[in-house]
């Protein structure tokens, strides 16, 4: 298949920008479907165009999932295997995961569910809460299949009963011991005081928990999972490459609050943390794509049942897993930056967490396909992300609808 391809390293740009000195991203390779002749000129012309149909870039990986159990489970987890190498699997399962032997349970009813063949990887975290305990930190280490430890604030989101009421009241050591294990926390980033209005609460979040933590434990690694505002933007770049990073989700880069409102209450566009104004949404897709290495692709692929959304108390959380790709192709091809995809989708995540980059290529032409309206699952269906709508890049492993 790259036999019969022209192919140019576009990352390796002749006249690097101010920024590219300061911080350069790892080569892209991209690969272009055209005359037998390889023409340089013309390649360079077709990354800005219109021109190009295919891009060949290392198999992406996800580093922020939900694959929930059971029946749900064995119906998304082929979604998500079909074209990323590894996920971080969210452990906010009821009850959640906190301990290592659950995570090692879970992680067996993942490999169970997986298509026959798959060579998906799950990488699994544990749950913290008020009682985790230094000792666990140090198993979950040892057991070789736990790569971070989850923080969700009592009450923030979906199955959050059970996490923190109280970060530097009662979890610094186990934070201190998760410095010493280079175990990454995952954060999901919002204050949970109802007094503070939901739109804020990421923001209130930062200057009241993670800035303080950070200047508390400047070595530990932290992800701020599906960053929703320009605010967050700032102070990821106000943090030390390397110790600070950010998932984003196809929806925060391609939507805002209007999504919520058009034509009528949307419940499918409803997660946590919720749209926000197109301004920070602005700001997002620029830190996305300007090659920074702090962020990396984190789909929050969050599936409830169609009965658990479109009802008088909906949950929060978007199924993506079949359009994300798609969608962040999308968002590169618009902002003209198609050659600071693959450092996002594919290098950012495993060179943060110290994984090697995965070896396979996938392939995504300009193909439409329409997005199915609902995905059976054992006991009803769920809603994925653009039901119903046409998108123009098509994963080459994606069956056409
Ligand atoms: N994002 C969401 O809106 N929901 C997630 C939880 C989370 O990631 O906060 C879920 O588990 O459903
Ligand atoms: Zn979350
Ligand atoms: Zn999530």
């Amino acid at each position: 298949m790259q036999a019969a391809v022209n192919t140019t390293t576009v990352g390796a740009h002749p006249h690097p920008t101010k920024s590219s000195f300061l911080r350069p991203s790892p080569p892209c390779r991209v690969y272009f479907h055209a005359s037998p002749r390889p023409n340089l000129r013309a390649i360079a012309m077709a990354s800005k165009s219109q021109l190009q149909d295919q891009l060949i870039i290392t198999r992406p990986d996800d580093w922020h999932l939900h694959l929930r159990e059971g029946g749900v489970l064995e119906a998304v987890v082929p979604h998500s295997a079909r074209h990323f190498g590894r996920a971080i699997i969210m452990p906010n399962l009821k009850p959640p995961v906190t301990t290592t032997a659950r995570a090692v349970e879970y992680r067996e009813e993942i490999m169970r569910a997986l298509p026959p063949g798959s060579s998906f990887e799950p990488l699994m975290t544990l749950y913290l809460t008020d009682n985790t305990s230094p000792e666990e930190i140090k198993l979950a280490r040892k057991s070789g299949i736990i790569f971070a430890v989850k923080l969700y604030p009592a009450g923030a989101t979906t199955n959050s009963q059970d996490g923190v009421t109280d970060i530097f009241g009662k979890c610094l050591p186990v934070l201190e011991e998760m410095v010493r294990q280079e175990m990454p926390l995952l954060v999901h980033g919002e204050v949970t005081d109802p007094h503070v209005d939901t739109f804020d609460r990421e923001k209130v979040f930062i200057d009241k928990i993670l800035a303080p933590l950070v200047q508390k434990l400047p070595q530990l690694e932290i992800v701020m999972e599906h960053i929703t505002t320009m605010d967050a933007v700032n102070f990821i770049e106000s943090c030390e490459e390397g110790h600070v990073a950010a998932t984003v989700t196809p929806q925060h880069l391609l939507l805002n609050r209007n999504a919520l409102f058009q034509g009528g209450l949307q419940p499918h566009n409803y997660c946590l943390p919720v749209l926000k104004r197109e301004t920070h949404r602005q700001a997002i897709v620029s830190a996305v794509t300007n090659g920074s290495r702090r962020y990396f692709l984190g789909t929050d692929s969050a599936p409830h049942d169609k009965r658990n959304k479109e009802c008088s108390c909906g949950c929060a959380g978007i199924y993506s897993a079949p359009v994300a790709l798609s969608l962040y192709v999308k968002v590169f091809e618009e902002a003209g930056a198609l050659d600071k995809l693959e450092a996002f989708t594919s290098f950012n995540g495993p060179d943060f967490y110290g994984l090697p980059r995965n070896t396979s290529k996938i392939i995504l032409r300009k193909n439409a396909w329409k997005v199915p309206a609902t995905y059976k699952h054992s006991s009803g269906e769920i809603v994925p992300m653009f039901n119903g709508s046409t998108l123009e890049w098509l994963p080459s492993d994606q069956p056409k609808e």
